[in-house]
């Protein structure tokens, strides 16, 4: 991924200002910043959702040339609210994560249906497999996006804050298993989060959008608790 003199925004909000990035890959990326600093604006960038001044690259195609970065496998991405408004079980939901290898609705094999109850197994929540997914509790739903979004097989994934609303024990899980996503399937994460203390374990980059000039910065225990530091601090606003 490479990210040049990117400026995006808002009409009269300019919320990514100049942004650089040169990112190897496969990385491992925590994006973190105050509410508001700009990580699902910079999401919807790189998903072609929001013009953009400058450049950005994915997997050496700019953005804003890419149709359908998704269906061409090349992009995974979890938004924070991923409600739907009509009943599915979970594993028919999970299943439709195979869809660039058959059309959403067609008929899925008994090997689609064996990666759906893996990834469900893998995520931790193979019991729900059955339940009707607008029952689910908020937390649930969330990890049953990630186990569909794990059988997309893309190239990078943006997770926009994938453990918002899960316990300790899931938080932990989550940032397991999108890291053995990066160091077993060589993909590439980007992950918006406010949940640090989870991050020192874990080999990869920060970014912190906090930063009057963000910049990756090697994950570690320092680099953690100095944006730690930024982001106890109020938050500085822009026009
Ligand atoms: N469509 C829009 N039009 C105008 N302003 C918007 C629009 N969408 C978001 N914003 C504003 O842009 C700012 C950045 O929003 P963004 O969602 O990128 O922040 P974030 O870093 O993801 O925050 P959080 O941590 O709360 O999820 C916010 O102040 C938001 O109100």
């Amino acid at each position: 991924m490479l990210i040049e003199d990117l400026v995006a925004g808002y009409p009269g909000r300019v919320l990514v200002r100049n942004l650089f990035l040169c990112l190897p890959e496969p990385a491992f990326v925590a994006l973190v910043g105050h509410n508001g600093s700009g990580k699902t604006t910079l999401f919807r960038v790189l998903t072609g959702q929001l013009p953009y001044e400058g450049s950005a690259q994915l997997l050496g195609q700019e953005v804003r040339g890419l149709r359908r970065a998704a269906a061409a496998g090349l992009l995974g991405y979890l938004p924070q609210r991923g409600s739907i408004g009509f009943s599915i079980a979970v594993r028919e939901l999970v299943v439709m994560g195979r869809y660039r290898h058959h059309g959403l609705f067609s008929a899925y094999s008994p090997a689609d249906y064996a990666l759906a109850d893996a990834a469900l197994l893998r995520v931790g929540v193979a019991h729900l497999a059955l339940r009707d997914f607008t029952e689910l509790s908020g937390g649930e739903q969330q990890l049953v996006w990630l186990a569909q979004l794990s059988l997309q097989d893309a190239q990078v994934y943006l997770l926009d804050e994938p453990t918002q609303q899960l316990d300790v024990y899931y938080r932990r899980q989550v940032f397991s298993l999108v890291h053995d996503w990066v160091t077993e399937h060589q993909k590439t994460v980007l992950c918006s989060t406010h949940d640090l203390d989870n991050l020192p374990a874990l080999s990869g980059y920060l970014l912190n959008l906090s930063e009057p000039q963000p910049q990756l910065r090697v994950l570690s225990s320092a680099t953690v608790h100095a944006a730690r530091e930024v982001l106890e601090q109020a938050p500085v606003r822009f026009a």
